[in-house]
């Protein structure tokens, strides 16, 4: 396993004026080695998704400093950003955010077409390859309403693969899903990491998932534990 670093976050910090100053992260810092498989958990409001928020470049306004890939977030303008989620960061919600109207081919393929890495053609035979590792190629040319939600999720997981991400950041990837379906993501997860050398981070709150990851961070008030 290559042990760079594919994030690092170094003393963040980030308040709400609600309308009086509320710290919610108390200088968070840590960091996440190539191929790692970590999650952080922690009781509901501790600041979680505000803390994903501001690691997937989504959240500008706090104190500290972030790396993604060994380069420096901090400062750099939106249009910048806008680049680093698209090229280097996948995205995994707990809605899939699927468009109803394609197929399930182009679906995954979609982001693709944002980054200058690959032709069309390119981008299909990549799609396809993704959906055939996730074991849903059969589905390729479905709509993507026609397939069941722990199918779509599994869609949703091979489009976030579709750029070749540094680094997959998930937000209760698990959350809508049956045990088995959870079991499913679990597994593609676990093969993602093993396969391409995937570095994932997933938030959630499901204790049986957390504890078989590489690494669990536990958060409290806005502090690591
Ligand atoms: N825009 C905002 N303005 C003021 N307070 C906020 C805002 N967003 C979040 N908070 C507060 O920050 C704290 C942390 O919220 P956050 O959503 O990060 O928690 P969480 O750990 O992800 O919770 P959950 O597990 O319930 O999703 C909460 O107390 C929340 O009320």
């Amino acid at each position: 396993m290559e042990n760079k670093p594919s994030l690092v976050a170094t003393g963040i910090y980030k308040s709400f004026y609600d309308p009086a100053k509320v710290d919610i992260l108390k200088g968070i810092s840590f960091s996440i080695n190539r191929g790692e498989f970590c999650s952080i958990t922690g009781k509901s409001g501790c600041g979680k998704s505000t803390l994903l928020y501001i690691l997937s470049t989504m959240d500008t306004d706090y104190k500290g400093e972030l790396f993604i890939d060994s380069e420096l977030m901090t400062n750099k303008s939106e249009k910048e950003l806008a680049f680093v989620r698209n090229e280097k960061i996948g995205f995994v919600f707990q809605f899939h955010y699927l468009l109803n109207e394609f197929s399930v081919l182009k679906n995954v393929m979609l982001p693709g077409f944002k980054s200058s890495k690959h032709t069309e053609e390119e981008l299909e035979h990549k799609a396809y390859e993704l959906l055939k590792k996730l074991g849903i190629e059969k589905l390729s040319s479905k709509m993507a309403y026609q397939v069941s939600g722990g199918e779509k999720q599994r869609v949703a997981i091979a489009r976030s693969m579709i750029n070749d991400p540094v680094i997959l950041m998930c937000d209760e990837p698990t959350g809508n899903l049956d045990s088995k379906n959870t079991e499913i993501v679990f597994e593609i997860f676990k093969e993602l990491v093993h396969a391409f050398n995937k570095t994932i981070l997933v938030v959630t709150h499901d204790e049986n998932f957390s504890k078989k990851t590489h690494r669990i961070i536990t958060m409290r008030d806005g502090s690591i534990m």
